[in-house]
């Protein structure tokens, strides 16, 4: 079967229903506490306590204590059964504490009475009054089951002897209830008789507050299924009507013994329901706790999925009950919330199923030779992507290896960086040592400079003086040289004359002896005399001075200028051993500048080397880093299309098992129905207990859709068949 969207979500429709007040409650006093207010859509509660303060609730529509069945059915539940017969899901439950009116609700206290019946039988007459007002050209065939939930057991109704029905689950049929008896029928009076046969088997017990209170949940199911006799389309539709049975406080209700072990199931059912419906109020679409109870797993569906459902809340408007009614408002309130989808299930017909069987089979065929194609590709992706695999971990290898090494490389040289840098800052140790050096030798030599001249203005006075007294000097040596000279030449003038006066007396004596032997050394030595101080004044005149010097005898000018002298030479020779000694410092500043410019420039040449080869190396582990990681991206992409395409795979092979075994399964049912028909006792030996009250059961009943001709040719003879069956039904009760 497939469901077919032709709908969007919709919220459960609440409704809620206030009964009258029983004796109990009308003996006691402060007996209301609501108000319904005139829309009929939300109430007031009004608690007795003033430490409380009023609510209001909100649903689709409130039922007061004088609303009829009808009425009930019209606004609660019509809606439910007209999808039903469009082929969508249905479900309508009742909800309340004990003796709230649930089985009033939904049964009503009398079956075959039209105003007092509730919500069940109305839509078994709802149905099939659709049917019999159909299209003729519409074909019908209706089913129907019962069951209970009692002490967490599923019971089948129409078959006691089942007594733990199992819950199943699968993707054609949903969940499902295995073996559970399921009847066909043809018409509204069938139904209506197992209606009431279920209704009378069911767990009723009696307690404080309800004399016939239901202890277990019930749940009547009616399929109809529609088929178009034009173009062989069915519709499923499944209604689901359930009475719950009421939680109770067990102090109120006086419950003992099994009793109490009932209202525990009862009240833990319901606590875990109120949790599947918070949860899915509250838009926990996730993790929904259907699993928690059967009861909620049953309701699944009908809860948050593929179903219109109508909730009926049954209040007691007396204010003893008080806190339960709030909690049942509460309830509703919630259950406002839930959205569910409901979808139309479209079923095929047998000339479909043929039609469905041979595309099957073409499908199967199909999807086995995608199976051995996606096989195929399997194995040889899988082999590609082991080779890929071993390619991956040998290219990673190599990377590691060749990242190893870099690293290596990289640890040698920044060692040998470090190495370079002590040494460097050694260097800069020693450039500072001697820059301090040369700092304190300029400095030194700045004061030297100061001091040099401070010598040199000194000396520029002293210079000063000495050209002072060489002017003076000269102008006396002038005046002696004059006086000198004059005094030279009258001694030559003298000599002169001696010489004639020589030769006077010797030309008046004629002898050159004439002249005394004293006179001529005399002579002699003054020439000579004469002759040496030319010379000297000539070639020596220093010498003079020096001789002048002392015969001026200004002795303190000497010694002074003396001293000066030697002090200017001392100093002079300090200057220049200083100088020299600066020289020597600049030329070893000047080449130590130069050799640590050479090793910074080498130092700084090599860092500038590493920093690159270093800034080279991270690019290649980045570039590494990255390569890698990509493959792995892409390893992981080729390990999720694998493990994606072995579940497509897995899918298919899933799905083409289920389909073979639906087609086996259809085949075995429609071979087994055939041979059931086959059997003159068929009947009796599968019905037992329910032979009598409907024929052929087991068999899909065709009803025709169609106008009110048809119904009335037929009706008569349903009609007749009716009696009968009562009749026969009644000789069994009787014989039972
Ligand atoms: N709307 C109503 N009008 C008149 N009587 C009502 C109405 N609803 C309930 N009652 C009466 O109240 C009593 C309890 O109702 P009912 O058995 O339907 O309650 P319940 O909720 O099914 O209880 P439990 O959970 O114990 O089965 C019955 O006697 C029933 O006839």
């Amino acid at each position: 079967m497939q469901s077919v969207d032709q709908s969007s979500s919709t919220n459960v429709q609440v409704f809620c229903r206030f009964r009258p007040l029983d004796d109990h409650e009308r003996s006691l006093p402060n007996q209301r506490f609501i108000e319904i207010l005139p829309n009929s859509k939300s109430v007031i509660v009004h608690p007795n306590k003033e430490s409380r303060e009023d609510a209001q609730f909100y649903f689709d529509y409130i039922f007061d204590e004088f609303s009829s069945q009808q009425l009930v059915y019209d606004k609660g539940a019509r809606s439910v059964i007209e999808a039903v017969m469009q082929g969508f899901n249905g479900t309508v439950f009742a909800y309340g504490q004990t003796s709230s009116g649930k089985t009033y609700t939904m049964f009503g206290p009398n079956l075959d009475d039209p105003e007092a019946m509730g919500i069940i039988p109305h839509m078994i007459t709802t149905v099939f009054y659709n049917i019999e007002n159909s299209d003729p050209t519409n074909e019908y065939t209706v089913k129907v089951c019962c069951f209970e939930l009692y002490l967490e057991k599923i019971r089948d109704l129409f078959d006691t002897s089942k007594e733990n029905l199992k819950i199943r689950e699968d993707k054609m049929r949903g969940v499902y209830l295995e073996g559970l008896t399921e009847i066909y029928v043809s018409t509204g009076e069938e139904v209506h008789e197992l209606m009431k046969y279920g209704h009378q088997t069911r767990a009723v017990g009696a307690h404080r507050m309800n004399n016939e209170s239901s202890r277990s949940h019930l749940i009547f199911s009616i399929a109809v299924s529609q088929t178009s006799t034009e173009d062989f389309t069915t519709k499923v539709g499944k209604l689901h009507l359930i009475d719950l049975a009421g939680s109770e406080k067990v102090d109120k209700t006086g419950a003992e013994g099994t009793r109490l072990e009932e209202a525990k199931k009862i009240n833990k059912s319901l606590t875990i329901l109120g949790q599947v419906i918070t949860a899915l109020s509250e838009g926990k679409r996730g993790y929904i706790p259907y699993r928690d109870s059967k009861l909620t797993r049953i309701l699944q569906d009908s809860l948050g999925g593929n179903s219109r459902t109508s909730l009926i809340i049954t209040c007691s408007p007396s204010s003893w009950n008080e806190l339960e009614t709030i909690s049942s408002l509460r309830f509703g309130m919630r259950a406002k919330m839930i959205k569910n989808t409901p979808k139309v299930n479209i079923e095929s017909t047998v000339g479909e199923l043929k039609l469905l069987l041979a595309a099957a089979k073409e499908e199967i065929h199909q999807k086995n030779k995608k199976i051995k194609r996606l096989e195929n590709n399997q194995s040889q992706l899988e082999e590609s992507m082991s080779m890929m695999d071993f390619e991956i971990d040998k290219k990673y290898e190599d990377v590691i290896k060749e990242l190893e090494e870099t690293r290596a490389r990289l640890s040698l040289e920044i060692s040998k960086n470090s190495k370079l840098n002590s040494e460097l800052s050694q260097v800069q140790n020693n450039y500072d040592d001697l820059k301090s050096q040369f700092d304190a030798l300029l400095a030194q030599s700045k004061l030297i400079d100061e001091e040099f001249q401070s010598v040199e203005e000194i000396l520029k006075v002293k210079e000063e003086q000495i050209e002072q007294l060489t002017a003076f000097k000269n102008s006396y040596e002038n005046g002696f040289t004059t006086a000198n000279d004059a005094k030279l030449k009258l001694e030559q003038v003298i000599i002169e004359k001696d010489l004639e006066i020589e030769l006077l007396r010797r030309k008046l004596k004629l002898s050159p002896t004439a002249f005394s032997e004293e006179d001529k050394v005399r002579q002699e030595q003054k020439r000579k005399e004469a002759q040496e101080k030319a010379i000297i004044s000539k070639y020596a005149p220093s010498l003079l001075d020096l001789s002048m010097d002392s015969q001026i005898g200004d002795e303190n000018w000497r010694l002074e200028k003396k001293n000066l002298i030697e002090n200017l030479k001392l100093r002079i020779k300090q200057i220049i051993d200083l100088e020299i000694a600066l020289d020597d410092s600049k030329n070893d500043y000047n080449s130590l500048e130069n050799s640590m410019n050479l090793d910074a420039k080498e130092a700084k040449r090599r860092n500038d080397h590493l920093q690159r080869s270093l800034e080279q190396l991270t690019l290649m582990y980045h570039q590494l880093v990255n390569q890698n990681s990509a493959l792995s991206v892409e390893k992981q992409i080729l390990e999720k299309k694998s493990t994606r395409l072995s579940e497509k795979l897995k899918l298919i092979e899933t799905s083409s098992a289920a389909l073979k075994g639906e087609l086996k399964r259809a085949k075995e049912e429609i071979d087994q129905l055939k041979e059931e028909l086959n059997q003159p006792n068929y009947l009796k030996n599968t019905m037992g207990a329910l032979a009598p009250l409907i024929p052929n059961s087991r068999i899909k009943k065709r009803i025709r859709g169609g106008g009110n001709q048809q119904l009335l040719a037929t009706f008569a003879v349903q009609a007749k068949t009716y009696s009968n069956l009562r009749n026969s039904f009644n000789q069994f009760e009787v014989g039972k």
